[in-house]
């Protein structure tokens, strides 16, 4: 079906629908990442978001059962140059098409997706609309202009689990598929408690990999709820929409700061700075892909990391008692926090990869030499 992609600023674009066909407002942003299609889709960061990638071939290998990073995708809408009309790969059991019908997300294909990139890059992330009302461009605009923006938004209470539960799952081979968690005479492992701000699976297999025993909690717990479990080390996740309106999630760190040994990632990383004293902002588009280089502040040392964010630390707001430990080399933008005396640290990009590039893997490993120390 021939649809319209039109942005608050007035630009439109012309597609043809696939997925479910109908009609969605969101904000749109764009992704680098060159394979991983099927992990972003399912990135529950992306809830609220409909999201460009600028790779041009997608759905080439299909989709498969195993290479999900949560239950079901949350985002609105995914954006492409060209849909593969001969999906081929051994784990593959449905077209990206059908996978997107069947979770009702609209797909929009055929459109120059470069010229849609680089417009984003210049006037930054702004709120879209995707509809098949072609012939009324100037209300698809107008109602790109009444959707809520992105700042204010608490969306992390949309993609949170609702009950505690236990992860087991570790890292995949490709002869014996996913381990499981064990437990080997004379190794200690570890009582990860994991709050859920919309959590990529792929990171509670890493925890679980590093010997880590996890207990996956809502994001609406209390700290007190989150102690009695008796962690070693409470872990804080990624997730969606506006660090500063997810208030709660911030006093229960902001309670836990002392206690136990804290690790974020992305939403994590914002909301432990948050309950730190410090603030964050809004980037202009973000940074969403597998290409980000990030300098660790005492080695020097430079790893390629994936990332997907829209907001970010204020350097220039964080405490005294708070350490910025790495930088992006692109923007400069803060890319880890810790705190100068207490185990606690965080990082925005994403070390568990999935999809992209696995330098920051060891941090998982940080994190447990972290708990061994606090014993
Ligand atoms: N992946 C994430 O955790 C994203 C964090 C936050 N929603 C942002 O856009 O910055």
């Amino acid at each position: 079906m021939e649809a319209l992609l039109a942005l608050e600023d007035g630009r439109l674009f012309r597609g043809r629908m696939f997925g479910a066909e109908k009609e969605v407002t969101a904000e749109i942003v764009f992704n680098t990442s060159m394979a991983g299609y099927q992990e972003v889709l399912t990135d529950p960061s992306y809830c609220g978001q409909m999201v460009v990638m600028t790779y041009p071939l997608i759905g080439n290998y299909g989709v498969n059962p195993e290479d999900y990073e949560s239950e079901r995708p949350y985002l609105s809408a995914f954006i492409i140059k060209e849909l593969s009309g001969i999906p081929s790969n051994w784990r593959s059991t449905e077209t990206l098409d059908a996978f997107m019908k069947r979770h009702d997300i609209v797909g929009l294909q055929g459109l120059d997706t470069r010229a849609l990139t680089r417009h984003i890059r210049e006037k930054g992330a702004q709120r879209a609309v995707i509809s098949a009302a072609v012939s009324n461009p100037d209300a698809l605009i107008e109602k790109a202009r009444q959707a809520p923006h992105m700042e204010g938004r608490d969306l992390v209470r949309e993609v949170t689990c609702q009950q505690p539960y236990i992860w087991e799952e570790g890292d995949w081979d490709l002869r014996t598929g996913y381990s499981r968690f064990e437990t080997h005479a004379g190794q200690k492992n570890y009582s990860v408690v994991a709050m859920d701000l919309g959590i990529k699976y792929n990171i509670l297999r890493k925890l679980t990999q590093a010997g880590c025993r996890v207990t996956v909690v809502p994001a609406t717990i209390s700290a007190e709820d989150i102690l009695k479990f008796k962690p070693d080390g409470v872990f804080l996740s990624n997730g969606p929409g506006d660090p500063a309106a997810v208030t709660y999630a911030v006093e229960t760190v902001r309670t836990l700061v002392g206690k136990v040994p804290i690790f974020g990632i992305c939403l994590g990383h914002q909301i432990l700075n948050l309950a730190l004293g410090g603030s964050t902002y809004k980037l202009r588009f973000g940074h969403h892909g597998g290409n980000q280089p990030v300098m660790d502040a005492d080695s020097r040392k430079v790893e390629i990391t994936s990332q997907n964010h829209g907001f970010a630390v204020d350097a220039t707001t964080t405490q005294p008692d708070v350490e910025i430990i790495s930088l992006n080399l692109n923007d400069q933008t803060v890319e880890g926090i810790r705190h100068k005396t207490l185990p606690v640290f965080s990082v925005q990009y994403h070390p568990e990869a999935a999809p992209g590039p696995q330098d920051s893997a060891h941090l998982f490993q940080r994190f447990v030499e972290m708990m061994k120390s606090a014993q």
